[in-house]
């Protein structure tokens, strides 16, 4: 089976965050299921000087007004089609900002030309080359089924949502220019109070709608974590499925990680020590013995770090250490700062963003804290189990899956894996740690948490077998699907 996989971000090519971490390794788990991906993605400067050969494919005279050309390419064990449209990709700045962290003003038809792209590649634009069903990924691929359906291309389409706070939207009067019809202005497809929203669109054309984890799947049904498009996801419920993320076990693993000074595995955790001190060298903190909580994350409403500026007091004032490294929200950052001012030498605030120190960061921590408003999986506690950080995470979304709290129960059967508090408010983080950082006093059930929580496998394997099934399951049904659609 031939998928195309349509994405803003791939990791190892380019990253900002979790999709990426996603949609580069579903690919090689996938291989397993016989499902053969191949992913379009923007030339980006990055991505065009990773690369090495390449091969046109197309040329686009006119795509949306642009010159542009398709290559295709391999990069490790990625199948990959490359978007080459200087006037969209080539350009300073990260893949949806400049380098003042200002939006791209042209952000509505940089990815509407990746979706036109990926529709036309769907339609038969190559010789030789059409998928059986098309993958789209976020508001930055959704336009894609509706290119599709408007060029008459009826291929199945799986849209997963990562996130439903970005959803892509813009004015009304952008409609021409994307080369769509009025009709499609309309409540069933893309019209959103007032305006177009690539999401909404996606939503309404695609033939399955996954996010990912259970949880978030049913929250995205509520008022409260719908971001005003429950009712179309009420609407579409019968094709809405939820699959928890995995991680990807090479790329995350302790005992065989590049960027750690000293490599480790459950049975050699004490070596986690070598590398704490390198993290508070690293990070310019006096070293000590008291543990390191630490959060790697986009600094942002949704990630709660807002919380944990308020609340970081509470481990150093029991002498541990606190690391946030991230980058976001000026005022977050701001807060953070202020509350590491008052302990000099004990708690860092570092705005950035790179992997080698993501890693390094996993490797030398006691915990890793996660306070999330929302979190449609989340990825970092994840590697937190792997690397025998314990993970101190609010009860939402895929957090409240993956995350066994260790309660008395849990603990005396050995099953916890980490810290949950609800409600997700300053009060609930702050018991949080407070319980954290007692258990970290036990060494014994300390040891047993991070156990445990290494034993822990969030391998693709049986998430990969769940987008298989959806796949064959649409592709035998392929020609019942047109009669079907909602938006035809
Ligand atoms: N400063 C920094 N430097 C280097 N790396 C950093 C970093 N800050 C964050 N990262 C990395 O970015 C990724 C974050 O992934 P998450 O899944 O936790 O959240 P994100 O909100 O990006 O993803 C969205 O999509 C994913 C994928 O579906 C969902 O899991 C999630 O819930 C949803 O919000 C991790 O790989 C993390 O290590």
């Amino acid at each position: 089976m031939k998928v195309l996989s349509v994405t803003s971000e791939l990791f190892p090519l380019i990253k900002t965050g979790g999709l990426a971490d996603v949609t580069g390794s579903l690919p090689k788990a996938l291989l397993s299921c016989g499902v053969d991906t191949t992913s379009m993605l923007p030339g980006y400067p990055v991505v065009m000087q990773t690369l090495g050969e390449r091969m046109p494919l197309v040329s686009f005279d006119n795509l949306l007004g642009e010159r542009a050309t398709l290559y295709h390419a391999r990069h490790e064990d990625l199948e990959l089609f490359v978007l080459d449209c200087p006037a969209l990709f080539a350009r300073d700045g990260g893949p949806y900002i400049d380098g003042n962290g200002t939006d791209h003003p042209d952000n509505w038809k940089r990815f509407a030309a990746l979706s036109r792209a990926a529709a036309e590649v769907a339609n038969g634009a190559l010789a030789g080359w059409t998928p059986d069903l098309v993958h789209t990924h976020d508001w930055q691929a959704a336009l894609t089924s509706v290119y599709m359906r408007e060029l008459g291309c009826n291929l199945p389409v799986v849209l997963t949502i990562h996130n439903l706070a970005f959803q892509g939207q813009y004015g009304a009067d952008r409609m021409d220019a994307l080369g769509l019809g009025q009709h499609l202005y309309s409540t069933d497809c893309l019209e959103y109070f007032g305006d177009i929203s690539y999401l909404k669109g996606g939503l309404q054309t695609a033939d399955v709608i996954t996010t990912v984890s259970p949880t978030y799947a049913r929250e995205i049904l509520t008022a409260r974590f719908g971001m005003g498009l429950d009712g179309v996801l009420n609407e579409r419920v019968m094709s809405l499925r939820g699959i928890v993320n995995g991680i990807d076990l090479d790329v995350w693993n302790p005992s065989t990680d590049p960027y750690l000074p000293r490599n480790y595995d459950s049975t050699t955790l004490k070596r986690k020590r070598e590398n704490r001190s390198a993290l508070m060298e690293r990070f310019g903190l006096e070293q000590g013995d008291g543990p390191v909580f630490s959060a790697v994350t986009r600094l942002t409403w949704q990630k709660g770090m807002d919380m944990f500026a308020d609340t970081a007091d509470e481990v150093l004032h029991q002498g541990g250490r606190v690391i946030v490294f991230g980058q976001g929200d000026a005022a977050i950052q701001e807060a953070l700062r202020q509350t590491a001012a008052r302990f000099p030498g004990r708690m860092a605030v570092h705005v950035g963003y790179d992997e080698p120190t993501a890693h390094l960061i996993h490797g030398g921590s006691d915990a890793i804290v996660q306070p999330s408003r929302f979190e449609p999986c989340g990825l970092t506690q994840l590697y937190a189990l792997r690397y025998g950080c314990v993970p101190v995470v609010s009860r939402t979304g895929g957090l409240s899956e993956t995350i066994i709290d260790a309660n008395d129960a849990a603990m005396s059967a050995r099953v916890a894996t980490g810290f949950q508090f609800h409600p997700v408010n300053t009060d609930g983080l702050r018991l949080a740690l407070r319980r954290a950082l007692d258990t970290y006093g036990d060494t014994r059930n300390w040891a047993r948490l991070q156990n445990q929580g290494m034993k822990t496998r969030f391998s693709w394997e049986r998430s990969a077998e769940k987008y298989a099934a959806i796949y064959n399951n649409l592709i035998c049904r392929s020609e019942e699907l047109p009669e079907q659609r909602r938006y035809r």
